[in-house]
């Protein structure tokens, strides 16, 4: 178990991360000089899911508290998730059927957060069920989610009669599932193996988080930078105007040209596989980036073409420099393909690390 256990395993809220001198007390915990690596990228690109994702891996399940807190945020990525996704379907043009405009309402006005093992309210069951079924809802999804739902709202509207059951307690995978925006900075410590520890920092990706990136540079080894490769169809949360992967493709040159990652090894994980593999077969790449020339529903060209895209970015970026453009394909919520892709980056780090650590 890594050198700074402790303060993973400390119970605390979703929304919580650890205080500034908590950080430091827990870095100086490690008895020698971390690898670092930073998680960078937008807003919903599966940053947090990785985090939990090492810290089940090393540290195994979450605490009691961690799991009571994640129940209450999956209550409100559901109601709240179901609500707001519904409002920004009406500003790109689609809505609920009219019978079923009562019941968003209902949902709006009524939702609160939950108490301590206050279990789901079971008032809200039918017509969350009935909000998810409702053909225009449906149909919207069919057609790749233009609008752009929250797409944990898919998994858990599936599983609505076991997180209403009164004896309710989230698994693993109902907690990769939730999602909070993060805001500050989290840092974990793990032990990568003898002698080689790894501080893993993940950092809030909304456009007002991004200025804090460059405040923990300093003695960065490699960034990890991920994207939603499922967000090629739809704009930005906090900017309806802007494509998601449009932004996400600014975003990673403004990173690689960044002096302050100039002595960093660079990871891009284009990520949300699983939902780009569903979502491909509906919506045409084509209609969104018109110089596409691959077929359209083929995720193979869809994936090339993504990725060539961001290779040619840091190519340009990089050329004065000696750096190695590095790829995944990553599916965030499945432990499985993260640890091969987690141990095919910390491989990379630690073969590219000059520095003792
Ligand atoms: N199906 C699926 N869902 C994913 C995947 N990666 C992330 N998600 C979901 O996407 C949502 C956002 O993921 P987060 O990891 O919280 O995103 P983030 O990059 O930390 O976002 P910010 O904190 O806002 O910067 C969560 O509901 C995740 O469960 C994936 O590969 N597949
Ligand atoms: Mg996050």
């Amino acid at each position: 178990m890594g050198a700074c256990a402790s303060s993973i395993n400390r119970p605390r809220k979703y929304s919580e991360v650890l205080s500034e001198s908590e950080q430091e007390k827990t870095i100086q915990a490690a008895d020698r000089r971390p690898v670092k690596i930073l998680l960078l990228g937008s807003s919903g690109s599966g940053k947090t899911t990785i985090f939990k994702q090492m810290r089940l891996v090393h540290y195994g399940p979450f605490t009691r508290q961690e799991t009571e807190a994640y129940r209450q945020l999956i209550y409100l990525n559901i109601t709240d998730g179901l609500h707001a996704g519904i409002s920004r379907m009406n500003t790109s043009g689609f809505s609920v059927t009219e019978e079923n405009r009562e019941l968003l309402r209902t949902v709006a006005e009524h939702g609160h957060d939950l108490k301590d093992d206050e279990p789901f309210l079971t008032e809200y069951r039918h017509p969350i069920e009935w909000l998810w079924k409702d053909p225009n809802v449906q149909a919207m999804y069919a057609n790749g989610n233009q609008a752009g739902l929250p797409e944990n709202l898919s998994y858990f509207c599936q599983n609505l009669d076991r997180l209403f059951n009164r004896r309710f307690v989230p698994s693993n995978q109902d907690i990769l599932h939730a999602h909070v925006r993060s805001t500050g900075i989290a840092k974990a410590c793990f032990s990568l193996q003898p002698g080689r520890d790894l501080l893993l920092v993940d950092i809030g990706g909304s456009r007002s988080e991004r200025r804090k990136w460059r405040h923990c540079a300093d003695g960065a080894n490699a960034v990890v930078f991920m994207v939603n490769l499922a967000g090629y169809n739809q704009s930005l949360r906090e900017d309806e105007d802007t494509n998601q992967m449009e932004d996400a493709l600014d975003l990673w040159e403004q990173t690689c040209r960044a002096p302050w990652f100039k002595d960093a090894v660079f990871i891009l994980l284009l990520n949300q596989n699983d939902v780009f593999e569903e979502k491909i077969m509906r919506s045409n790449i084509k209609d969104f980036f018109p110089d596409y020339k691959g077929p359209a529903g083929n995720a193979d060209a869809g994936r090339r073409y993504f990725k060539d895209r961001f290779r040619t970015i840091a190519r340009e970026a990089f050329t004065a420099q000696n750096r190695q453009f590095y790829c995944h394909f990553t599916t965030a919520t499945n432990t499985m393909n993260i640890r091969l892709a987690m141990a095919a980056v910390q491989g990379t780090v630690l073969a590219t690390c000059e520095q003792p650590c």
